[in-house]
């Protein structure tokens, strides 16, 4: 059995996709928050793998990228898809929600944004699920991003459609394909378990 520690600031970010798969997949990992400012950059920064994080550290060997080592964990636990044609798809999710997540990130953290968030919310956000729904829509059946069963792109897909419920609660109202792979997620005994558990972070 491997061993896994995820080194990340502590919020939910770009770490907590593997976070989620640790949990439905109930493997134990080290989860390592560094703290702002305190704790970055100095030693933190000068030993992850570019100078960024997240990164995985797997039975001693450190990967960069959060997508990378998802991909590689959703795969040894069997939530990643069935065969390529099935991961092509779940990757094809990721990547999806994964713009979003970029887009979002491009105006958290900007100070006095309230226009900007507006903006995002009503334009660019709203464009960026319109394609999340109609991926789930090509892909999944009812509840699930791709195929039958719970896979990575589900949880990145709850995790990342998350931060836009936290600035308005009725987002998704015109989203039922993405509104069901949350609900179906959330429901989830061990997902629901870790929910419970997990530190209350806004990001
Ligand atoms: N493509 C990378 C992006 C990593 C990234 O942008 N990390 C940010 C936090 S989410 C970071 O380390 N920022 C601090 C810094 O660059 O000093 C990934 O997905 O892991």
């Amino acid at each position: 059995m491997s061993s896994y520690k995820l080194t990340y600031f502590n919020g939910r970010g770009r770490g907590e996709t593997t976070r989620l798969i640790f949990a439905l997949a109930a493997v134990q990992f080290e989860d390592v928050r560094i703290n702002l400012p305190d704790d970055w950059p100095g030693t933190a920064k000068a030993d992850s793998p570019l100078g960024q994080l997240p990164y995985l550290t797997i039975d001693g060997i450190k990967i960069p990228q959060s997508s990378a080592f998802a991909r590689l964990v959703a795969k040894r636990f069997n939530l990643a898809g069935s065969d390529d044609l099935e991961q092509a798809k779940t990757d094809a999710v990721v990547d999806t929600v994964t713009d979003l997540q970029n887009a979002y990130y491009s105006i958290a953290f900007k100070e006095n944004s309230e226009a900007l968030v507006a903006k995002f919310l009503a334009e660019d956000a709203i464009s960026h699920l319109e394609k999340i729904e109609k991926i789930v829509n090509l892909y999944g059946t009812e509840g699930y991003s791709v195929g039958s069963s719970l896979k990575w792109s589900d949880l990145h897909l709850f995790d990342v459609t998350s931060n836009l419920l936290a600035l308005n609660v009725n987002i998704l109202d015109k989203y039922p394909r993405i509104k069901a792979v949350r609900r179906n997620v959330e429901s989830n005994e061990k997902i629901n378990a870790y929910l419970k558990t997990r530190p209350e972070t806004r990001y």
